[in-house]
């Protein structure tokens, strides 16, 4: 394999904006926070459904329920199509009754993880509705899954891997693009 060099997307200051601009969409499209409640997908996602939590609560002075699935891809490499998602562990103390979820991600793709999220949150409880946040939206959907909330569109190839950096898990913050070329 023949590794290009990195080349950065987003850096500390456009991923706060993002996530200050989705807020923002969420309170939006939702008309406020009544039966809002915010789940991550671990492990990224988790401290940007956390962040999204702050930056509503500064904004509406609510602190929104906030959850966690667990949800890891099986697969050989980021092209094959025999991807298996498989959810290790769900907390979400709160009932899902009648709730508006937003479902948080840091890069939605093949929609895979998303499809095992759906199932886990509808195993749960009976949301009102289901709405997917994710900071990057790379395209190469294989099924029919959007978000309703981006941070940024990058299209790519699928040689292609995006890298997600949040602090609480990485130790810095950024994303940044690589192509994979053969
Ligand atoms: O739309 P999809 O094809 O399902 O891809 C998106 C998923 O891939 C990444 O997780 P990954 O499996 O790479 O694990 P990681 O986040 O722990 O690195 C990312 O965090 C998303 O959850
Ligand atoms: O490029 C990709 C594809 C899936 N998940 C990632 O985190 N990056």
């Amino acid at each position: 394999m023949n590794l290009t060099d990195k080349a950065q997307l987003m850096n500390e200051e456009t991923i706060r904006r993002a996530i200050t601009r989705i807020a923002h969409e969420i309170l939006e499209k939702n008309q406020g926070v009544k039966d809002l409640v915010l789940v991550g997908i671990r492990r990224r996602g988790v401290p940007l459904a956390l962040r999204l939590q702050q930056k509503i609560q500064e904004i509406e002075g609510v602190q929104v329920p906030l959850g966690a699935l667990d949800i890891t891809l099986y697969r050989d490499d980021l092209t094959t199509l025999d991807v298996q998602p498989v959810i290790h562990k769900t907390e979400v103390p709160f009932s899902l009754t009648k709730k508006t979820v937003v479902l948080v991600d840091d890069v939605l793709y093949t929609g895979r993880t998303v499809r095992a999220a759906l199932d886990a949150l509808i195993d749960i409880g009976r949301p009102q509705a289901i709405q997917l946040a994710v900071l990057i939206d790379r395209g190469h959907r294989e099924l029919p899954i959007r978000a309703d909330f981006v941070g940024k569109n990058v299209p790519t190839s699928k040689r292609e891997v995006i890298s997600v950096c949040v602090a609480e898990v990485d130790g810095e913050e950024g994303v940044s693009i690589q192509d994979m070329a053969e």
